[in-house]
């Protein structure tokens, strides 16, 4: 632990590095207005607390805390406990800490107020003392507090310094914020005045500066010629959870991107600042967004989160804070354009959404494509500079290197430097500590300078007030999402951002875990081994990655190594696809043909939840109607009391009873004996409903039909009718027949259905699924020999079903076949449909 004096000594040191004269005060006092607010009571103190308890503060430092409710000192202390994170050992110091804050209770706009305020630090801690007046206050109150504080709280000796710590948001427009800057500039000067940024504190946004001067290599590369794009990403995987009230005033926009994203931007494309002066650097910052182009509307795309019931995570409208139907974006991407001459062309790609996967802040500079490339196309892809600020502080280089082993195969791999690997037992300050400390020794670096929020505010404002004008609707998202609306991924697509899918990174995405680094052996070269990696279609986590498959495995391959690692996905429980939305991969397809020239392939993996075989579905769906239409037809007397039984029975009702059983006996021999199915198993819920849809209609209809007052039509109609659904039902099992020829057994074969020598057969020549026309034929025949209007509505229901199956098949077979599937064909009505 270091002594006080040399503490003291360190400050000094702080305050002449940061060129500020020594002060010389007896001592400070710091003095929070909003003590008992939100940001107070998670930031201000634990970082007052952090600064004391490192003995960081000058030594003669009090805190006083104020605010309009009724507060004590003993209230701080309990509203901000649970974020000081004391440990008990340190229960001493923490009282100490506390022996030194005050607590006095005001209004933020009377002068009694203040000048009460202002004689209790005179009283107690003389009026020679520095004041540090932080304002974590709505932005209304700013004005009226500022112009009390100039009147009646200010230190006035010489020597004594009076500053002001402005917490965002610094207004909600270029003329609001014009208005509150014209107010603090008459009463503040601005070396007085800092507006606090705290992504300007974290580390990593601190070293984009040390990172980009004092490295030679970068220098040449950053510039138009050779980088594609800059992507400045902030992702939280919460909501507003209860601050939607301050929230939706302000959105993302204003709430991240303007401020916190704007400020990486600046630091990422600024020129070399004469020196390190906080105002060399901040005159770069601002020479960059002069050069910027206001945003306007086609260069934006606004989401807002919507419930995901699956996970029951709930909507931005859910949350009880937020206006009903409000339209304020939860989620922003936006591409914003320096135009000078290093950055001409270049979109700054800023993005930052809340209740989206991850919590994650960072930079990600895209280069360009290699030019001549000597490798297989598609072997290459893009380097990436990455700058993690949070969480887990990196920076890494996505970079080409040759396959390690016989061959000249190239593999995408990373120079890694995270740093709780390479600087082990760090522990990095909190940015709000760095930040105060900052202000105490007066050093303006990490602060916003006026001209450089005007503009900030000047870029953003048009697209702000266009959004709020037009009413421009957010696009939804689910709650919980990778990037917000999909419209966002296709904005960054047209933007020049490519993403491969096909690094990875051996230690997770945290950076942590060990170092395994995966060496092929000769043979497995020579017989071509892939990376595969898994990647789930909800949310795009990489959940598994395989190395060393070989290139001739099929989807089936990866199901058993995929249901290897984690058991409860059998094979026929998982649907693997080359995008999250795209159809299933065939389990034959190859897994070297999927990736191309490239020696990896990602996948999209869905789980189709439980399974049951569809033999198992298709007899239980269809022995259900067999037995509960013989129940009715067999054992009226059950159904409709002892006298049903008695009556004498219409031919009809005898022949509808055969064409019923006949019908659904075939169904099971066919499912046993005929067809063989491409996929094994269904969605285990599936039986429920197919078996309600077929048992219930099977006794609607049979309680009709066989009921004593049944009304039979002229035997003529009848007659006609009976043939053609003996005829239909003839063509039916033709076509099933047909269908299981083309597919030799125990493979999952597809071929286009022709007509065969079987007549029955020829409708394939004009539709699809002739199967479901006859079907059709046959139900429409029952109808109308039974004339019997619950017949109608089941042949109704099957008819619009089948069509629906019809339409899906036709059109998957014109995609699979393309070219050479017969033109004139319809999917189940010829001519018509
Ligand atoms: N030092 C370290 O700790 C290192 C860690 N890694 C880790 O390895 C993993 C992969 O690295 P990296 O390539 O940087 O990151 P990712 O592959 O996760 O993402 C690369 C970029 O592509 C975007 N993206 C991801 N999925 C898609 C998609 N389906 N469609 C369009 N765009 C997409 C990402 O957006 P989005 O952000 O929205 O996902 C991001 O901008 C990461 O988890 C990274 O943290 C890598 C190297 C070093
Ligand atoms: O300024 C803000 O930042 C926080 C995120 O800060 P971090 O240091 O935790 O990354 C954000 O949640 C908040 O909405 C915003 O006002």
């Amino acid at each position: 632990m270091m002594s006080d004096a040399s503490l003291e000594q360190s400050l000094k040191l702080l305050r002449e590095e940061a060129g500020m004269v020594c002060h010389s005060a007896s001592s400070h006092v710091i003095i929070v207005f909003g003590a008992s607010g939100d940001l107070a009571k998670k930031k201000i103190y634990p970082t007052l607390w952090w600064l004391f308890r490192d003995k960081l503060l000058p030594s003669n430092t009090h805190f006083i805390g104020y605010s309009r409710s009724n507060l004590t000192v003993d209230n701080l202390r309990s509203n901000a406990m649970p974020y000081l994170n004391a440990k008990d050992s340190e229960s001493t110091q923490l009282d100490e800490f506390f022996k030194r804050n005050s607590y006095v209770q005001g209004s933020y706009d009377k002068p009694e107020d203040f000048i009460r305020l202002n004689k209790f630090i005179v009283d107690n801690f003389s009026a020679c003392s520095n004041r540090l007046f932080y304002l974590a206050i709505p932005p209304s109150q700013f004005i009226s507090v500022a112009t009390n504080l100039k009147a009646h709280c200010t230190a006035e000796s010489d020597g004594l310094w009076n500053r002001l710590i402005v917490e965002k948001p610094f207004g909600k427009d270029l003329d609001s914020s014009e208005v509150l800057a014209k107010h603090l500039s008459s009463l503040f000067s601005e070396d007085q005045i800092y507006r606090i940024d705290h992504y300007l504190g974290k580390e990593m946004v601190q070293n984009v500066v040390v990172l980009r001067f004092a490295n030679r290599v970068f220098s040449p590369l950053w510039n138009r010629d050779n980088i594609a794009n800059v992507v400045v990403t902030f992702k939280e995987n919460f909501g507003t959870e209860g601050r939607g009230g301050y929230f939706d005033e302000f959105g993302i926009i204003r709430d991240v991107m303007q401020n916190h994203l704007l400020q990486i931007l600046c630091l990422i494309a600024m020129e070399r600042p004469i020196s390190m002066e906080a105002n060399d650097i901040r005159d770069e910052k601002v020479k960059v967004l002069r050069c910027m182009r206001p945003l306007s509307l086609d260069d934006v795309v606004v989401g807002q989160y919507v419930a995901d019931p699956e996970n029951g995570k709930p909507g931005y409208l859910d949350d009880p804070t937020v206006p009903a139907g409000s339209i304020t974006p939860t989620y922003a991407v936006a591409a914003l354009y320096v135009d000078n001459e290093r950055w001409q062309g270049v979109p700054f790609i800023v993005r930052a959404g809340k209740a989206l996967n991850e919590k994650k802040c960072e930079v990600r500079i895209q280069f360009k494509d290699v030019i001549a490339d000597i490798l297989p196309s598609g072997a290459v892809h893009r380097n990436e500079l990455v700058l993690r600020v949070q969480p887990n502080e990196a920076v890494y280089m996505k970079l080409m290197t040759k396959r390690p082993g016989m061959g000249f195969g190239a593999e995408e791999t990373e120079l890694d430097l995270t740093y709780n690997r390479r600087f082990t037992d760090l522990k990095l300050p909190d940015a709000y500590e760095r930040l105060l400390l900052d202000v105490l020794v007066g050093s303006q670096i990490n602060f916003v300078r006026t001209d450089e929020l005007r503009e900030a505010w000047r870029v953003f404002t048009p697209a702000l007030h266009a959004l709020e004008s037009q009413r421009v609707a957010p696009h939804p998202y689910p709650y919980g999402v990778r990037n917000g609306p999909p419209q966002a991924d296709e904005f960054m697509r047209r933007l020049g951002f490519t993403f491969s899918g096909q690094y990875f990174y051996p230690h997770g995405g945290s950076g942590a875990g060990p170092v395994k680094h995966n060496l092929f052996s000769a043979a497995t070269i020579i017989t071509s081994t892939m990376e595969v990696i898994v990647l789930r279609a909800n949310d795009g986590r990489v959940i598994e990655s395989f190395t060393g498959v070989s290139a001739d495995s099929t989807i089936d391959d990866l199901k058993q190594l995929f249901a290897q690692r984690q058991p409860k996905y059998y094979p026929d429980r998982q649907s693997f696809r080359k995008e999250k939305t795209a159809r299933s991969l065939p389990g034959n397809s190859k897994l070297g043909e999927l990736a191309g020239s490239a020696k990896s392939l990602s996948v999209y993996f869905k789980d189709l939840g439980p399974q049951i075989g569809w033999t198992t579905v298709f007899v239980a769906e269809y022995t259900g109607p067999l037995i509960v239409y013989l129940l009715f037809y067999l054992r009226p007397a059950i159904v409709y009391g002892p006298e049903a039984g008695k009556a004498p029975m219409h031919w009809i009702v005898k022949a509808a009873a055969a064409c019923w059983i006949g019908h659904y006996a075939k169904r099971l021999l066919e499912t046993v004996f005929v067809h063989r199915f491409s996929h094994g198993t269904m969605p285990w819920r599936n039986l429920f409903k197919n078996c309600s849809y077929y048992w219930g209609f099977a006794a609607f209809v049979a309680y009709f039909v066989n009921h004593p007052l049944y009304t039979a039509p002229a035997d003529s109609q009848a007659i006609a009718a009976l043939v053609t659904f003996v005829f239909c039902q003839l063509g039916n099992l033709s076509c099933h027949v047909a269908l299981r020829n083309l597919r030799p057994p125990g493979t999952r074969v597809r071929k286009i259905p022709r007509p065969t020598a079987n007549p029955f057969t020829w409708l394939f020549g004009l539709v699809s699924c002739p199967n479901y026309t006859y079907e059709f034929g046959s139900w429409l025949s029952f109808t109308v020999a039974t004339q019997c209007l619950p017949a109608g509505l089941f042949t109704l229901a099957g008819a619009y079903q089948m069509t629906v199956w019809a339409l899906g098949k036709h059109r998957n077979y014109r995609r699979e076949f393309a070219s050479d599937y017969p033109r004139g064909r319809r999917a189940i009505f010829p001519f018509v449909l």
